[in-house]
């Protein structure tokens, strides 16, 4: 598939905006499309919360596992089984909340379908600011990985899900030197939702007050950068990216996903790219508590992607991301199943033109580039 992009870095497309719409565009609650940003901030804390007191009294787990010595360097695994089983698919989450909020005591988000099927879910904690710098959270995700492979080294695939600032700390895996940790770990895939993948615009926007990300930390922790930069593809694992990125998200995580995945296939990652109908920055992750949801159905539908079987375009694989027995036809619903009575007003902004700037709590009135769709299912190729 020729992959069309900006070739070497171009201007940034965000340095056209003024610091009013670049705050606008990097605040992801003012985009949500069905409730106001306290509601929908607070119902993502009582949804997390929820999930998470339901898969501790439910399954079968390893609570608050240290995975280094330093102050919150923990994790939690939710078991499928009885036992803590070892031969498991495990996927690591780690969650959102632009590095500087949320925990792993509300984000067992995934644990319900997951586990379900089979699969262990590790809940990754990390050190968040103002306390903990990105320099030190990307590590502390580089060290729980190599725990996890040194703790269950007859795993069937370690798989890394992140959402948001999350998102981006998976996706700096791509980039992890494993040689200097003495283990190269398993892992198969990894599945990016809703991220950011070049922090150089978070410097000059609020979100940045806790951080305290100089233009050069913003760039050293940047995977866009960094993956463009390198002139080969890094010796990272052969497995699968998959990048998504919400209907209702603001067009600058749209561009930061699209560009992203275009970055990766130009380095010849085996990548694809979804944007995931009718949901928001929010509703996203929402979805994934859900048994029958787009994002489960999606990782039904990726190729096994045993390392070092580097696929390069193709149907999807009859196997699921976690190693489920998929069905062979891959179709995603794009039935979101949280959608209220209350049905949003078409809107898809893709670029930075179809969006007027607005101010405010609300993306409502937005402009509407008749792209959306609904309902139905449609087909998903590994290349389109
Ligand atoms: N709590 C979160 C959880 C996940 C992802 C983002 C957030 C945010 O709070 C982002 C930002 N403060 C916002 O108001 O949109």
């Amino acid at each position: 598939m020729e992959v069309p992009g900006r070739g070497p870095r171009a201007e940034a497309p965000w340095k056209q905006l003024s610091a009013e719409e670049l705050e606008n565009q990097y605040c992801p609650s003012r985009w949500v499309i069905r409730r106001g940003a306290e509601e929908t901030l607070k119902m993502y804390s009582h949804l997390g919360d929820k999930a998470t007191k339901k898969a501790r009294a439910t399954r079968k787990s390893l609570l608050h596992v240290p995975y280094g010595d330093g102050d919150g360097e923990k994790l939690d695994i939710y078991f499928p089984g009885e036992v803590a089983a070892e031969a498991l698919p495990f996927c690591l989450f780690l969650h959102g909340g632009y590095w500087q909020s949320g925990s792993k005591d509300m984000s067992a988000f995934m644990v319900d379908p997951l586990t379900a099927r089979g699969v262990a879910v590790v809940v990754v904690a990390y050190g968040i600011a103002p306390k903990g710098t990105l320099d030190q959270m990307v590590d502390q995700v580089t060290r729980s990985v190599v725990f996890m492979q040194k703790k269950y080294p007859c795993n069937e695939g370690l798989y890394l899900c992140g959402h948001s600032a999350g998102a981006h700390l998976a996706a700096m895996m791509l980039l992890a030197n494993w040689t200097k940790h003495g283990v190269t770990p398993n892992l198969k895939g990894f599945f990016l939702v809703s991220g950011i993948y070049d922090l150089e615009p978070i410097v000059h926007t609020t979100q940045n007050a806790p951080l305290l990300l100089t233009p050069e930390d913003a760039r050293r922790n940047s995977p866009q950068l960094l993956l463009e930069a390198a002139l080969t593809r890094p010796s990272g694992p052969a497995c699968h990216v998959l990048v998504t990125v919400g209907q209702h998200d603001s067009p600058e995580f749209h561009r930061q996903s699209r560009e992203f995945f275009q970055t990766l296939r130009r380095g010849e990652w085996d990548a694809s790219f979804e944007e995931i109908r009718d949901v928001d920055h929010f509703e996203i992750i929402w979805s994934l508590t859900q048994q029958d949801s787009v994002l489960t159905q999606v990782g039904h539908s990726l190729s096994p992607g045993e390392c070092g079987s580097h696929r390069r375009g193709g149907r999807w694989g009859a196997e699921g991301i976690f190693g489920f027995q998929g069905a062979g036809v891959l179709m995603v619903g794009t039935e979101n199943p949280l959608a209220s009575a209350t049905s949003p007003p078409e809107r898809a902004p893709r670029d930075l033109q179809s969006a007027p700037g607005h101010t405010g709590g609300s993306c409502l009135g937005l402009g509407v580039d008749g792209a959306g769709h609904r309902s139905g299912t449609r087909k998903v190729f590994a290349c389109e």
